[in-house]
C-alpha cells in the first residue's frame, strides 16, 4: 500500500475572533501537525486576498526585470543577506544546484551596532518597478503580525502562556526574513533530475509559506522514506516548523525535510517564505514543557546567531 500523508488544513478564525471552544480546538489541530507531519495549512488568517494578490503582480513584476537590473540588487553586495539571487546560486541539497530565482527581504534597520542579517534592504529603483517596495513592506509587516498569533498558538499548544514567544517573533530586534521565489519550468524529463528547491529543513522556528497554484513543493516521510506533495490549497498558507522549534521542544515537533520539484508546467511557479529567525543572543534550549518524565534534553543549547551563521553559511 502506498503511503499517504495528510497535511492537515486548519481554520484559525476561531482563535481570531477568541471564542475560547475554538482556541482549544485549533492549538490541539496544531500540536497534532506539529508533531507530524510538521506541516500544515492555515486559512482563516489576516492576510487579505487584496494584499496577496498586490504582492504577487510586484513580485512578477520584479522577476520580469532584466537579468542586469536585478544583478544590481544582488545579495554578493549585502551585508546582511538581502537581494537577488539568481538560478543555481543556493545548494541546499548536495548534488543539486536549486533552480530558483530568489529575492531577500528583511527589516530595514541601519546605523550603528548592526548585527548577523541585520541592515539595509536592495531595491529596485521607483521607474524600474513602481509600488514594489511599498507592498513588500506592507506585506512584511502583516506577515510580522500574523506570525506572532501562529506563535502565540504554538505557545498554547505547548501549554505555554500565550505570549511566550511574542517577544522572539515580534521583538523590535529580532530577525524576519522574507524571501520571493520563481522557479522556473522544466521539461518531465529534466524534472526528477533537477530541483527548485533542494531538500533541506527551514533554519528558523516556524515559516510561513504562500505558494500559487502550481504545485512542486514536497514533504518527506522518514518512516517511508518517500516523498508527498503539498497540494496548493486556495486562499492558504503552508506553515511549518523549523529546526529551532525542533529543538526547543526535544524533537516532539517535527523539523520535516521538504523540497521543491521544478514545475512541469508552461507557467513559471512563485511562492514567498516568510521565516521566523528569532532573537539573536536567545538561547535556544529545551523548554520545559517538553520535557516529559525521566527524559533528558537532547540538544546543547545554542546562541540563535551561531545557528543561523552555520547554516546560511552551509548553503551558499
Ligand atoms: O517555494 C516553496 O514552496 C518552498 C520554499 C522553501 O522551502 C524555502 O524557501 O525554505
Ligand atoms: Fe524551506
Amino acid at each position: 500500500m502506498p503511503i499517504s500523508i495528510s497535511i492537515p488544513v486548519i481554520d484559525i478564525s476561531g482563535y481570531l475572533s477568541s471564542d475560547p471552544v475554538e482556541t482549544k480546538r485549533v492549538a490541539a489541530a496544531i500540536r497534532s501537525a506539529a508533531i507530524a507531519p510538521g506541516f500544515f495549512q492555515v486559512v482563516g488568517h489576516p492576510i487579505t486576498l487584496d494584499l496577496r494578490q498586490r504582492l504577487i503582480a510586484a513580485v512578477k513584476q520584479f522577476y520580469s526585470l532584466p537579468r542586469e537590473a536585478k544583478n544590481k540588487l544582488h545579495r554578493n553586495n549585502s551585508t546582511c543577506l538581502r537581494g537577488y539571487e539568481s538560478v543555481g546560486e543556493q545548494t541546499l541539497e548536495e548534488g543539486y544546484r536549486d533552480a530558483k530565482e530568489g529575492f531577500m527581504i528583511g527589516q530595514e534597520l541601519s546605523g550603528e551596532g548592526l548585527r548577523f542579517a541585520q541592515g539595509p534592504n536592495q531595491w529596485p529603483s521607483e521607474e524600474e518597478c513602481p509600488g514594489f517596495r511599498e507592498v513588500s513592506m506592507e506585506y512584511f509587516e502583516a506577515m510580522r503580525l500574523f506570525s506572532r498569533t501562529m506563535f502565540r498558538i504554538v505557545a498554547l499548544s505547548l501549554d505555554l502562556e500565550e505570549k511566550y514567544f511574542d517577544e522572539f517573533a515580534y521583538g523590535s530586534n529580532t530577525v524576519t526574513m522574507c524571501r520571493a521565489h520563481r522557479y522556473p519550468p522544466t521539461t518531465p524529463e529534466m524534472a526528477g533530475k533537477s530541483r527548485g528547491i533542494g531538500a533541506h529543513t527551514d533554519f528558523g522556528a516556524l515559516t510561513l509559506l504562500l505558494q500559487d497554484d502550481i504545485g512542486g513543493l514536497e514533504v518527506f516521510h522518514r518512516p517511508s522514506e518517500t516523498w508527498h506533495p503539498v497540494h496548493p490549497v486556495k486562499d492558504a498558507y503552508v506553515v511549518n516548523i523549523g529546526d529551532m522549534t525542533e529543538r526547543w521542544t526535544n524533537d516532539k515537533y517535527t523539523s520535516t525535510l521538504h523540497r521543491v520539484i521544478s514545475p512541469v508546467s508552461e507557467r513559471e511557479r512563485y511562492s514567498i517564505a516568510f521565516f521566523n529567525e528569532g532573537l539573536l543572543d536567545q538561547v535556544i534550549e529545551c523548554i520545559p514543557t517538553c520535557l516529559g518524565e525521566g527524559e533528558k534534553p537532547k540538544y546543547e543549547p545554542i546562541k540563535v546567531e551561531d545557528h543561523l551563521k552555520k547554516r546560511y553559511g552551509n548553503s551558499y
